[in-house]
This record gives structure tokens, C-alpha cells and sequence, in this order.
């Protein structure tokens, strides 16, 4: 694994809170609050860099203050002007191009080294939010994508999304799918609900282990506990290993693994990693117990700004939209696509959470009823690419809503199943 810079000692865990929920979030743009946030984060980014927050209680307390002094970037005005065709934000029709304008004097902003590159060349370390606890697999992700950042834990996906908004991350790593378990449908909702920007992705051979307390044996146990993803990709395994017994699921891997260290427990197994094993003191009582040894999980880096897309290394980008038309449409929009030679890589529904239902027909003959979606589209092309923002410009012309999460460069590395990963 890539060494990151926290949780190299349990001690360093212990003050090192994760995040939580903050209490109240402003949405209203304001100058002053964009200044306290400013100078809260620099504060807050010393105390991370030196490892020096006293205590859970202090940290809290600063996220508390942060959190109802801020405002994310996107509302302080700045959007995205310029010459392109394409896009619509949040349901409000926009150009796209990726040079950040102020929306007051219509000036073009100089491009930041923030718009090139994924990481920052400014000299102090990347904060990297990701959800679970130190030996997560996300936070193994959040070191593959930036290797040396100094990694954040966050007790749930949002708080990783708003660490971001907040400017105490400067990126959260999250997973989106799993190559044995499927989609983390959680995050496509958060994807919609925050105005972050997809900058990257990277995908992880997971390598699941059976951990207990050590002397404890399998006939002991009573339960298993693990993330649900976790307890999923180790399903079949689990029952041949002879394990019938209560599978319960928590917030993550390594969460499970310290729940037992802490709570002394002698009948309960963690599924996780061997770093989880090895940071909360327990025993690998079986090793590679993923159903399929096969098992990678795919995460995407998330910034405040976008990248700048290019055409000179295989990109992937992200969009989202919703139609009015009914399924036809969704033919109509893959068209645009294979018409011009584009592949797509993954295609998700969503419910459509503001109007789940749409009654289809008479309403006086009681007419049928049909589920609304959002539909989220992975395909293999750069926004930079003519192909890709002719593709969109049609995808527009059929879609009530269609918004770019994000345009990044494909994680081209080579893995095999013997890659034991984590
Ligand atoms: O619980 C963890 O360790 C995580 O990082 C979360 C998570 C997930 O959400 O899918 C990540 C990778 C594995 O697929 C299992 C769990």
C-alpha cells in the first residue's frame, strides 16, 4: 500500500477523531462567511499537518464552528462560461467549458494549478476525506489516488462530500461500485446532491480477511459483523467455511474490526483487512474469503473544481440526466453514443427523488403509473473530445435535465487476481 501520513499508530487514532455530521450547514453565498472559512481552514490544516488536535471534543467543536460559518465554493457565484454548448446544472441550463468565470463581472479567472492537476504542487500535503476508519479500504483507495496525503476519516459518505464543500479536505475518495456487489447507490445520491466535480478514478482489488481476537476460534463465534458491501462479497465463502451464523452490518470494515478489539469481543468475527487486522490487534482467521478472487472495488476522487479534460490519455466521463419522454428516450440518448463510436462503461438508475411517479394517460380512466429516474452514464471519451461534446449536445436536445459530474483520466492500471491487494 501507498504510505499515507495518519493513522500510523492507534494513538494517533485516538486524536484523531473522524468526522462527523455538522450541526447546521449555511447555503447562502456570503463574503464574510467565505473569509471565516478561509481562515478557520488554515487553522484547522496546521493542526492536521502537526497531527496536533488535542482531543475528540476540540476537533468536534471546530467542525461545529465550521460548519456553521461556511459556505462551500459553489455558492459564492464562480460557474463555468465560456463558448461550450453542452450542459445544465442542478436542473438550470449552462454552458459547459471548465474556465472558472466570476458571475458578477463576467472575467475569466486565471487557471489555478488546482484546473491541471489532481494533486496540489503548493508544497503542504493533499487532505484526502474518505468514510470508515483507518484500515478501510477507502482509505487504502484515498492513498493509491494521492499517494502521501494526509487522509481523513469520516464517519459517513456525506461528511466526506461537505468536508470537501468545507475546504477541510481538499478531495474525498468514495467508493461507487463494486465489481462483486454492485453499485453504492448512496453515492450516486450524494453525486446529484453536491456540487463537486469528479477529478479521478481508481479501482481497488479488495482482499477480504476473517478477523477475532486472538486465541478465539471459528466454532466460537456468534456472529460476523461488516460493512454490507463487505458481508456481500464474502456471502458463499463465509457459509462454506462452515460460518451459519448472525451476519450484522456496520459502517465499515475496519470499524467492524475495531468494534471488537475495543468491546473485548470473543464470539464476533470482523470481515476486513489484514491492516485492519494488524492497527486493531487481531487474528487472521481466514485469509482471501472474497466469494470471487476477482473482487475490485472502483472509487472516484471528488474536488471543488474540475479538471481540465485532455486528449492525450484515455478519459472517462460522468453524466447524470433525467427525461420527461419515457423509456424511448433512453434509447435516444445511447444512440448518441454509438453512433459515434463511444463505449459506454456503466449505466445506473436512480429513483427520482422529487417525482418518483408519473401517472401515464387518463388520469380519469385511472391511467397507469410509471417510475421516474435519473439516469447516471459512464462512457469512455474526453470532454475535450469533439465526439463527446456532440454526443452531449444531443443528449441535451432529449433530456429535461442533464448535468457533467466529471471528465478524468481512466485508471489504466494493470491487475490480476493475484494481486492481493489489502
Ligand atoms: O468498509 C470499508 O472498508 C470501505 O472502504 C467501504 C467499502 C464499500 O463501500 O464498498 C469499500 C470497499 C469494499 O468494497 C468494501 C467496503
Amino acid at each position: 500500500m501507498n504510505s499515507i501520513t495518519p493513522a500510523k499508530s492507534l494513538s494517533y487514532l485516538d486524536s484523531t477523531p473522524k468526522l462527523s455530521v455538522p450541526r447546521k450547514i449555511c447555503h447562502q453565498p456570503n463574503t464574510s462567511q467565505v473569509c471565516n472559512i478561509k481562515s478557520i481552514y488554515k487553522q484547522e490544516s496546521r493542526n492536521f499537518s502537526a497531527g496536533l488536535v488535542a482531543n475528540r471534543a476540540d476537533w468536534q467543536t471546530s467542525c461545529a464552528i465550521l460548519a456553521s460559518n461556511v459556505v462551500s465554493q459553489q455558492s459564492t457565484g464562480k460557474t463555468y462560461g465560456g463558448n461550450a454548448e453542452i450542459v445544465s446544472i442542478n436542473g438550470v441550463h449552462q454552458a459547459l467549458d471548465l474556465v472558472p468565470v466570476q458571475q458578477n463581472n463576467n472575467l475569466a479567472l486565471p487557471l489555478s494549478i488546482t484546473d491541471l492537476s489532481p494533486a496540489p504542487m503548493h508544497g503542504s500535503q493533499l487532505r484526502v476525506a474518505y468514510q470508515g476508519v483507518p484500515g478501510a479500504y477507502s482509505e487504502a483507495a484515498a492513498g493509491k489516488a494521492y499517494p502521501k496525503c494526509v487522509a481523513i476519516p469520516c464517519d459517513q459518505f456525506e461528511v466526506a462530500f461537505q468536508a470537501v464543500q468545507h475546504w477541510i479536505a481538499d478531495r474525498a475518495v468514495l467508493p461507487v461500485e463494486n465489481s462483486l456487489g454492485g453499485s453504492i447507490h448512496r453515492n450516486y445520491d450524494l453525486l446529484l446532491r453536491h456540487n463537486l466535480h469528479i477529478v479521478g478514478e481508481v479501482q481497488l482489488p479488495v482482499h477480504h480477511c476473517l478477523l477475532a481476537l486472538p486465541g478465539v476460534r471459528k466454532e466460537d463465534l456468534n456472529r460476523v459483523i461488516s460493512h454490507p458491501q463487505a458481508l456481500s462479497q464474502c456471502e458463499s465463502t463465509l457459509t462454506k467455511l462452515g460460518l451459519n451464523v448472525a451476519r450484522e452490518a456496520v459502517d465499515d470494515t475496519a470499524g467492524a474490526a475495531e468494534f471488537i478489539a475495543t468491546h473485548n469481543l470473543r464470539d464476533t468475527a470482523a470481515i476486513a483487512s489484514s491492516r485492519a487486522a494488524e492497527l486493531y490487534g487481531l487474528q487472521i482467521l481466514a485469509d482471501g474469503i472474497q466469494d470471487d478472487l476477482s473482487n475490485v472495488t472502483r472509487f472516484v476522487m471528488l474536488a471543488r473544481e474540475p479538471i481540465v479534460p485532455r486528449t492525450d490519455r484515455p478519459f472517462k466521463t460522468s453524466i447524470v440526466f433525467a427525461h420527461d419522454e419515457g423509456m424511448s428516450v433512453l434509447f435516444k440518448v445511447l444512440s448518441a453514443f454509438a453512433f459515434r463510436d463511444i463505449s459506454l462503461t456503466k449505466i445506473e438508475s436512480r429513483p427520482y427523488k422529487n417525482r418518483p411517479i408519473k401517472a401515464v394517460g387518463d388520469a380519469n380512466t385511472g391511467a397507469a403509473k410509471r417510475f421516474e429516474y435519473m439516469f447516471y452514464i459512464d462512457f469512455e471519451a474526453s470532454m475535450a473530445d469533439p465526439r463527446a461534446q456532440k454526443a452531449l449536445a444531443e443528449v441535451q436536445e432529449f433530456t429535461s435535465f442533464l448535468r457533467v459530474l466529471g471528465s478524468y483520466p481512466m485508471d489504466m492500471t494493470p491487475w490480476s487476481p493475484s494481486n492481493r491487494g489489502l
